[in-house]
This record gives C-alpha cells, structure tokens and sequence, in this order.
C-alpha cells in the first residue's frame, strides 16, 4: 500500500496532517454551495429557494437485452431531505442507484438537480447529476476495504502526485471534517479497518463518502448484515446527516427507517416506481 499523501501525525481528534498550516485544531460544520436561502415576506410568510434532484422519464434496458429493468421512471427528491426506495428483491432498485451514480447510463429519461425560487419556479437550467458529485455506500461495504489502515482506506482514491497542495488541503480538511462528522474521531487512523466493529466500519464507508460533499448520497441496505445497536447507530447517525446532505437509501427496514424518512416509493417489479407511504 503506498504512503497517503497526508499522514496523520496524531492518531486521536484531532487529526493533524504534515502538509497542513497550522494543524486544525477545530473545523467548520458543513455547509453546501449552494444552500437554500429563505425570504420573509410578512410575520407568517417565509418562502425559501432550494434545489431538487429530479429523476424524468428513466428507463433502463442492459445493453445487448431484450427487456426493460426501469420503466419511465419519475421522482423528486429536495435538498436536505431523506428519501427511502423499497420493494421486493429483484424489482430494480439497484439498478436505479447505479444510474444515480453513473456506473449506468439511462436508455432514456434525464437525471437533474433544479434550482427552485423563493417564488417555487426553476430559477435556472436544470444541471446534470455528475457522478463525481455522488457519494455511493454500497451493500457490505466493508467487504471492499483495501488498506491495512482505517488512514490508508479513507485516502486511498487521493492524487499521489505533488504539486497540487491545495487540493490535497482541501482533501485533508474534508477528510477531518468527514471523520468527526461521522463520529470516528476517537479511532486510531493506524487501525485495521477490519477489526472495526460492524457499526464503526459502515461509519467508515460513509467517511470515506463524506470527505468531499455529495449532491447526493446513496445508501444501498445500509443496515444490513448488523446487530441491533449497530443498526441503531447508523440510523441515529443518518438522522444526523440528512439535515446537511440528500439522502437516498435502499432498504427492506422500514421500521427502523420511519422516522427519518421525508418521501419514500416503492419500486415494482418490471421497474415501476410510484410514490407510497412505508407499509407499516
Ligand atoms: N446487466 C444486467 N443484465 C440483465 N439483467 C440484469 C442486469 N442487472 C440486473 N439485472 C436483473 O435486473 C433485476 C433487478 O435487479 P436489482 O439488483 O436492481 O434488484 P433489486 O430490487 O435491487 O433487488 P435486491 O432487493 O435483491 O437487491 C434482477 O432480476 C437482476 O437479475
């Protein structure tokens, strides 16, 4: 495993970083560019702009296939809120998170964030959802950590090369930012991921997600394969993190999800989705 660009010179919070002046001692909470911003009109009229991911029209044929996996699929999910796709197995919702993050391409339909007004109409073009700009947790996660330490894994993807400092800074502040955020600030960074509980190794994966902020961020049945406190740990965790990002989860655990969610869909089997209350 080659040396991570930056190398944590303090194991425990806070982390410092060689390349960094002077070491951080504390970090901003997050904030996203842009954020919604609200107008006050009168003592009981407040109306704010905010931006919207919107799936139009998306349907999905496997290249070289006779038969569609998603059907015209539509769905808006806002800002800062916490969307759920449930159903049975095998009716298409993986394959409508690999869309989200570009590892697939739509047959057809369009995939877009909208700005919105403080009057509620689109203030601008709708922009494409880049996939550099998704952060995807897939099932298991942990089942594709590579490094020897929790450091090495969350740097892995970064430049090697020097002469981009600032964009190694930028990197080292966000990865701080990610590490407290999702409460690893108390591991060593010299730990084997693998010896991580269930629970602190689905917090790294999200970490490793978070270093740099999503328009979106996709969890695949983030509860699976964990014992009860871990589960209650990264939805306590997720609770948290919606209020700053847009969160959309797969998931057949509904009861654990309830109280987070803002919108949910269930998604049919032939690759239907349609808006639906969680079956409770
Ligand atoms: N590239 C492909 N070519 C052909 N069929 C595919 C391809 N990818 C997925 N499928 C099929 O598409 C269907 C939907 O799969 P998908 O993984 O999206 O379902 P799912 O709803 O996420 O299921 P689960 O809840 O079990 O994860 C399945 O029948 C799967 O076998």
């Amino acid at each position: 495993m080659p040396m991570p660009m930056a190398m944590a010179t303090s194991i425990n919070s806070p982390i410092t970083f060689h390349f960094l002046k002077p070491p951080l001692s504390s970090f901003p909470s997050l904030s996203r560019s842009p954020q919604s911003h609200c107008s006050f009109f009168n003592s009981s009229t407040t109306r704010c702009s905010y931006s919207s991911l919107e799936v139009r029209d998306v349907s999905y044929q496997p290249p070289g296939t006779e038969f569609k996996l998603l059907n015209s699929v539509n769905f808006s999910l806002p800002e800062k809120s916490l969307g759920l796709i449930f159903g049975q197995s095998g009716s298409g919702k993986t394959t409508l998170l690999q869309l989200l993050a570009g590892i697939n391409k739509p047959t057809s339909g369009s995939i877009h964030i909208q700005k919105y007004g403080d009057d509620g109409s689109p203030s601008q073009s709708p922009e494409p959802l880049v996939p550099e700009r998704v952060g995807i947790v897939f099932q298991f996660p942990e089942r594709y950590f590579v490094a020897d330490t929790v450091l090495d894994e969350v740097t892995f993807g970064w430049p090697r090369q020097k002469g981009n400092d600032q964009l190694r800074e930028n990197l080292a502040l966000g990865l701080q930012r990610a590490i407290n955020w999702v409460g690893l600030s108390g591991i060593s960074l010299d730990k084997n991921p693998h010896s991580l509980s269930g629970g602190y190794k689905r917090r790294l994966a999200l970490a490793i997600q978070l270093v740099q902020i999503p328009d979106l961020l996709i969890l695949d049945e983030p509860l699976a394969g964990l014992d009860w406190k871990a589960r209650a740990d990264v939805v306590k965790l997720l609770k948290h993190l919606k209020k700053e990002l847009t969160v959309l989860v797969v998931s057949h655990d509904l009861r654990e999800f309830a109280s987070l969610v803002d919108q949910s869909w269930r998604m049919e089997m032939g690759g239907n989705l349609r808006q639906e209350f969680l079956p409770l």
